[in-house]
């Protein structure tokens, strides 16, 4: 069979029913076991002979796009209504770039851009170089006449996403590498600029199986960088990283299962922090692979620990902070210490494994904030073991101290270990758990794959990844093409962030365009509650389901509030904690819990002065340097529940807006007055 599936098809076809998805797929099915079956009505389409296009009938409202390539083989291009199928058809050609040898699927572009005429060009380079660049050659003068913004992202939106890529960054003054060059047929199939664009089929098995699951582009097309991270070797740690929307859980999911075929006899992990984001990679695995093979475990960092530690006698119980504060603070008395302070050295004593003298003694406490004296060092210590010895005989274990018993346990060999272990949203894991992973992981090539966005960081404070014994460099990829959201909601969302965060620079490139946030001071919260419903009732009459709008607030309680007030207004509610996929409402929830999600909709309610960051948690920092720390945790949260829109963004506060949304460009801050 010498067939290929073209991401616009993919692409078409989501935008159908599942009814009619079904009709395409069994379409599809026949026409590459027969292409002549007399009830596909396979035709040349008359107009565009040169094109090289034809059309197969689904049904009297369907068709599909298809191109007969050559060398006699087929690559399915679009598929649609009728009329929508053949205007894409008259708007798109087909054909192997001059120069790269790719086969590249674009807009035609329209004649009237050709009108040689004086202008101020906003885009000047050499046509030779474009054409390198991979440009078409019908693009070049089109290009060289543009000249606005808009313009040169209208007409740059009909190419190849590759193609657009390396515009958009010519455009912003970055210099460009051309791509590689294919020669052969062979070449081009593996090309990863192909492979971006198109699945090549050979057989029917293959065929089946793409045509048995949903279809999702992800699944199929990796972008150069993300192919990278999955497939490359790498002879030690590796680590994706790359701002939210870049694909980095899809990453995650293709490299497990790509190492879980690479080792077949060896056990692999993917894991993350929490239950729901590992059922997430569960259900995303599903998809991918049909069935997860037994040699792949997906389960959370938290159960996997439990898992392990109930396979030993002496079972204990989780301790939370607020059990333990009070013994904490009892056994402090007379320190001179304050509670804050004593809370958080406990916390980072618990985190590193200090729970001896010598090892507490011989760590740096470099960025701290508060420094001690041996002697004071001494007296804490002591404290500590007190606190422990009562969780001990009352049967508790911080979360922390059970990783770092295990870890101990996996050292001495008593543990059963992975052939690799993959982690999904890794920069919330703090040190305790990176060691564990860390020691369940054998000491080989691909042993350990982190994805992970600095910038997302809601639980921990920055990690050095050497510190942990990880040496990284060299094994380090970055993405930085946004396939989640517009450029708009992508733009805002990047700029309550610095420009650098944890040493790397946030670069994020979107090739969708969409609406502008809209950004929307309020007197009071009543008069944000009821905007706020106006404008849901909006996107539903504008055709949006309620699950695909999203609310998010600061703390629990606005949403309770807000939920009351979307009830009586008539708009059914799930709230986030509870929100199974099948569920109908509106999804809301406090920003802690959208961790990995995304909607059509997205509104944040309350961006105030004082939520963002929050206030009563800001005064708790026992020291000047706890507060930055918790300052930029506060503002990864904005970025987080700012960066979950896909298409339309809605921000409203009351009062003072949070500072952190004084970076907005002058279209968006114009509002804030
Ligand atoms: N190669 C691809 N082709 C098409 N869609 C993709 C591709 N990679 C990612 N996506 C889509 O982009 C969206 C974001 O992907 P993903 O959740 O993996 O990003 P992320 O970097 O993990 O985001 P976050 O950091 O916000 O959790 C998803 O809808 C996903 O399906």
């Amino acid at each position: 069979m010498n067939a290929a599936i073209a991401d616009s098809f993919y692409k078409s076809l989501s935008k159908l029913t599942s009814e009619e998805q079904n009709r395409v797929r069994e379409s599809v099915f026949l026409f590459l076991q027969n292409p002549k079956h007399p009830s596909l009505k396979t035709h040349k389409l008359g107009k565009l002979k040169t094109k090289g296009f034809w059309s197969a009938y689904v049904n009297m409202d369907l068709r599909i796009i298809l191109y007969e390539q050559a060398e006699g083989g087929w690559i399915l291009a679009y598929t649609g209504h009728h009329d929508d199928a053949y205007r894409w058809a008259e708007t798109h050609q087909l054909e192997v770039h001059p120069r790269t040898g790719v086969l590249q699927i674009f807009r035609v572009v329209e004649e009237k851009r050709v009108v040689l005429r004086e202008v101020r060009p906003l885009f000047n380079y050499p046509e030779d170089y474009l054409l390198d660049l991979g440009v078409p050659p019908s693009y070049i003068k089109p290009l060289l006449l543009v000249e606005t913004e808009d313009q040169f992202s209208d007409l740059i939106s009909g190419l190849p996403q590759d193609v657009q890529e390396r515009l958009l960054d010519l455009y912003t003054g970055k210099t460009v590498v051309p791509p590689p060059k294919v020669s052969t047929l062979e070449d081009l199939a593996q090309h990863p600029l192909t492979r971006q664009h198109l699945q090549f089929i050979q057989n029917l098995d293959e065929l089946r199986r793409a045509l048995s699951y949903p279809w999702e582009r992800w699944m199929v097309f990796l972008h150069p960088a993300q192919q990278e991270a999955v497939e490359r070797t790498f002879q030690g740690p590796a680590r994706v990283t790359g701002p939210a929307g870049t694909g980095k859980t899809v990453v995650a999911l293709h490299r497990a299962a790509t190492l879980a075929r690479r080792y077949p006899e060896a056990p692999i992990l993917l894991t993350s922090f929490n239950r729901f984001l590992s059922s997430r990679l569960q259900a995303g695995l599903r998809l991918l692979m049909g069935e997860i093979p037994p040699n792949l475990t997906v389960e959370n960092l938290h159960s996997l620990a439990w898992r392990l530690h109930n396979h030993h006698p002496g079972q204990a119980r989780i301790i939370t902070e607020k059990r333990y504060k009070p013994w904490l603070l009892e056994a402090g008395q007379g320190l001179g210490q304050d509670a804050a302070f004593l809370l958080s050295e406990f916390a980072f004593v618990d985190a590193w494994g200090l729970y001896t003298w010598e090892a507490y003694r011989a760590f740096p406490r470099t960025g701290r904030g508060v420094p001690l004296t041996a002697r004071e060092r001494l007296k804490l210590f002591e404290v500590f073991q007190k606190v422990w010895a009562r969780m001990e005989a009352e049967g508790f274990l911080t979360f922390n101290g059970l990783a770092h018993r295990l870890r101990a346990k996996a050292a001495a060999g008593e543990l059963p270990r992975f052939r690799a272990v993959v982690v999904d949203e890794a920069q919330d894991l703090g040190p305790a758990e990176i060691l564990l992973i860390r020691s369940l992981a054998d000491e080989a090539p691909d042993n350990l794959s982190f994805a992970l966005d600095p910038a997302q960081r809601i639980y921990t404070a920055p990690l050095s990844w050497q510190a942990l014994g990880l040496e990284i460099r060299g094994r380090s990829i970055r993405l930085k093409v946004n396939y989640r959201t517009t450029r708009e909601v992508a733009g805002v969302a990047e700029k309550v962030l610095p420009p650098t965060v944890e040493g790397e620079v946030r670069e994020v490139l979107s090739l969708l365009k969409g609406p502008d946030p809209e950004v929307r001071g309020f007197a009071d919260q009543n008069a944000c509650t009821a905007e706020l419903i106006r404008w849901t009732r909006w996107l539903l009459d504008q055709g949006l389901r309620a699950e695909e709008i999203c609310v998010l607030t600061r703390m629990k309680n606005l949403a309770n509030a807000l939920r009351e007030a979307l009830k009586q207004a008539s708009i059914p509610v799930t709230l986030l904690q509870e929100a199974e996929d099948t569920r109908e409402g509106l999804r809301l929830g406090a920003v802690h819990g959208v961790k990995g999600l995304e909607f059509r909709a997205v509104a944040v309610f309350g961006a105030n002065r004082n939520l963002f960051p929050l206030e009563s948690q800001l005064r708790q920092a026992p020291s000047e340097l706890d507060r930055e720390a918790l300052l930029n945790q506060e503002r990864n949260l904005l970025y987080v529940a700012l960066s979950r829109a896909r298409e339309r963004l809605w921000v409203g506060y009351w009062g003072e807006p949070s500072f952190f949304l004084e970076q907005l460009n002058s279209r968006v801050s114009a509002t804030l007055r």
